[in-house]
């Protein structure tokens, strides 16, 4: 679990970008405590911004903030360095979450004290996500700064190695789509039973929910608790041997996990 949660750094926060992602986050330190005066949004459309934040659609003609989160698309890492090129300063912390793009690219195009890659997932609105983090020999002011941000939101890990972050990017940060699209189908497979579609859908996300949170406070794995609804001879074995057959589901994960990394990797080559 991440570590215990501390005070927000002091200074503004700016954020380039605040859609579904930058968003959630945002609303979240706010509901923990951020002051949303503190907080700048620039956006193209001006819109996403929560109550009592100030949205813009251009950099002001301010000093540069305390901390910069970059929370536009990858695609859009141009468009941010040629909006912030003319910022007087530097941000003592630069927060990126763009998939992908690696520690290098960002320090070749953006000024800071400290650059930390972020990969927090959707549950972060909630307080529930995960979010990994990446930087090299940053100080130890910048990686609490870090920290600071990230423990409103759930769990948090460093990642030693960036050659990692594509992956933990494709397991945590795409993961709560690959969840989703997995509740999705357990209900449309109870209403193929003959289930209403409602019913088969509220059962299917109610049972999601306690397995995942029984799995999180288990001092066993989640195969052995698997092997626990399965009585010997029963009805889950034999569902479970669906699952198993050729390892079909782990080859099904472990194929949807590559692909998105290799995405990630290719959002990263574009942005070098
Ligand atoms: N959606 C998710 O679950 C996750 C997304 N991310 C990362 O978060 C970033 C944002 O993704 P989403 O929030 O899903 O996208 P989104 O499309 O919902 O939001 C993008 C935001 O960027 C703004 N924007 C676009 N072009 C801009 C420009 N030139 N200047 C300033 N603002 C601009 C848009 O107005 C919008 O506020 C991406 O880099 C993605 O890799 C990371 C982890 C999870
Ligand atoms: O789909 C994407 O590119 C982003 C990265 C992690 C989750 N959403």
């Amino acid at each position: 679990m991440g570590f215990p949660v501390k005070g927000f750094p002091a200074g503004p926060l700016w954020l380039i970008g605040c859609g579904n992602m930058g968003g959630a986050m945002l609303r979240r330190w706010i509901a923990a405590g951020l002051d949303p005066a503190s907080v700048t949004v620039i956006t193209r459309s001006g819109k996403g911004a929560p109550d009592g934040v100030r949205s813009l659609t251009a950099l002001p003609d301010e000093d540069a903030p305390a901390t910069l989160m970059l929370a536009l698309k990858p695609q859009q890492i141009d468009a941010a360095q040629a909006m912030l090129a003319p910022m007087k300063g530097a941000p003592k912390l630069l927060l990126s979450i763009l998939a992908g793009v690696d520690h290098a690219a960002l320090a070749g195009r953006f000024e800071a004290d400290a650059i930390v890659r972020a990969m927090p997932n959707l549950p972060v609105a909630i307080g529930k996500g995960v979010t990994s983090l990446y930087t090299p020999g940053a100080s130890a002011e910048a990686t609490t700064a870090a920290e600071a941000f990230a423990g409103p939101l759930g769990h948090y890990e460093w990642i030693a190695d960036e050659a990692h972050f594509d992956a933990v990017t494709a397991l945590a940060g795409c993961g709560p789509g690959f969840v989703f699209r997995f509740a999705d189908a357990l209900a449309k497979a109870g209403a193929a039973l003959g289930l209403p579609a409602d019913q088969a859908a509220r059962l299917a996300i109610a049972t999601l929910e306690g397995s995942a949170i029984m799995a999180a406070d288990a001092d066993v794995s989640p195969a052995i608790l698997a092997d626990r609804v399965a009585s010997p001879g029963g009805s889950t074995r034999e569902g479970m041997n669906v699952l198993d057959r050729d390892d079909a589901l782990v080859a099904l994960l472990t194929e949807t996990l590559a692909a998105s990394e290799r995405r990630n990797a290719e959002m990263a080559a574009a942005a070098r």
